[in-house]
């Protein structure tokens, strides 16, 4: 078995993306070849998304999804419209269902260029998403950070979209947040056995809202689809917004919507774009890699 394999750097509205081609192999990333990319400037990453062989009938990939800390993660939608993107421009196919840890998805590629994605089904039962203590309402959970009497923020949302989230309301622009400081602490509360993506939403109108994100296993990133699916889903399950809203993602440097929408047959279809910047291949056992202009140099 070679030991190098092609990838693509993109990115889902600025959330940084490696797809590694890993059809044809049984071997995995390692979450030390996760590691040594991500310390790397030209390919530091939110996610990897290893496309493997088909493992179920119907299906035309599985995914493995890493985290850049070397983590799994269940489910990224715009890891997951990055790899539609890439199979689509491969395949000239449109259509493609997945198979994740986290169950079966569907994606397709619009005339436009853009990527819907039907994320599945919501999951608010507490020990599901998983929460460590019983929750009947899990719409509003206990949970504060600040001062006792004054909290900066408090009572979110949780749920998961296969992964699990907390989404805090907030009145203000989520970026007047320091979200750094409050990230890894929400993120690691004991509260969440298998920590959280941890999510500020500001209610814009009843179909807009204006989010940022602290991901478990990444960090502060410049977007997260499936916090924006899950902001989507709880705005409309408190009764703050109707089913299909807009996501203005504050901390991406693109400056286009996500579109969610919790259909009524309880799929969450999630819509926006995917943008592949350069090439290369990676040893998916160690990491390094060399970009495929620069193959045949010295790899790194
Ligand atoms: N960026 C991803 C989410 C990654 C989630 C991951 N951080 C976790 O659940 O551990 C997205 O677009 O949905």
């Amino acid at each position: 078995m070679s030991n190098t394999v092609e990838f693509a750097k993109m990115n889902g509205l600025g959330n940084k993306i490696l797809v590694v081609d890993m059809r044809g192999r049984t071997d995995k990333v390692t979450p030390q070849a996760a590691i040594a990319l991500n310390a790397d400037a030209d390919t530091q990453f939110d996610q990897i998304m290893a496309i493997h062989d088909p493992k179920a009938q119907g299906t035309d990939a599985y995914i493995d999804i890493l985290n850049s800390d070397g983590s799994k993660a269940q489910a990224c939608g715009n890891g997951t419209r990055c790899v539609v993107q890439a199979l689509a421009a491969e395949t000239g196919k449109k259509a493609f269902t997945f198979q994740t840890v986290a169950g079966i998805l569907n994606a397709v590629e619009h005339g436009d260029g853009t990527i819907s994605v039907d994320m599945g089904q919501p999951v608010f039962e507490w020990s599901h998403i998983p929460l460590a203590e019983e929750f009947h309402d899990t719409s509003r959970i206990e949970l504060q950070i600040g001062p006792i009497d004054n909290p900066v923020l408090h009572s979110p949302s949780a749920m998961s979209m296969g992964n699990p989230h907390a989404i805090f309301w907030v009145d203000r622009d989520p970026m007047s947040f320091d979200l750094e400081r409050f990230g890894p602490l929400l993120e690691n509360h004991p509260i969440f056995p298998e920590k959280a993506n941890i999510t500020l939403a500001q209610v814009i109108s009843d179909s807009a809202l204006r989010t940022r994100t602290w991901e478990r296993g990444a960090g502060l990133t410049l977007a997260c689809g499936s916090a924006a699916c899950a902001s989507a889903v709880s705005a409309a399950r408190t009764g703050r917004t109707g089913r299909k809203v807009t996501i203005d993602v504050a901390s991406s440097p693109i400056r286009q919507p996500l579109v969610i929408d919790w259909r009524e047959d309880d799929h969450v279809v999630m819509t926006g774009p995917a943008e592949w910047e350069w090439s290369g291949a990676l040893d998916p056992s160690t990491g390094t890699w060399s970009r495929d202009a620069e193959r045949g140099a010295e790899a790194r």
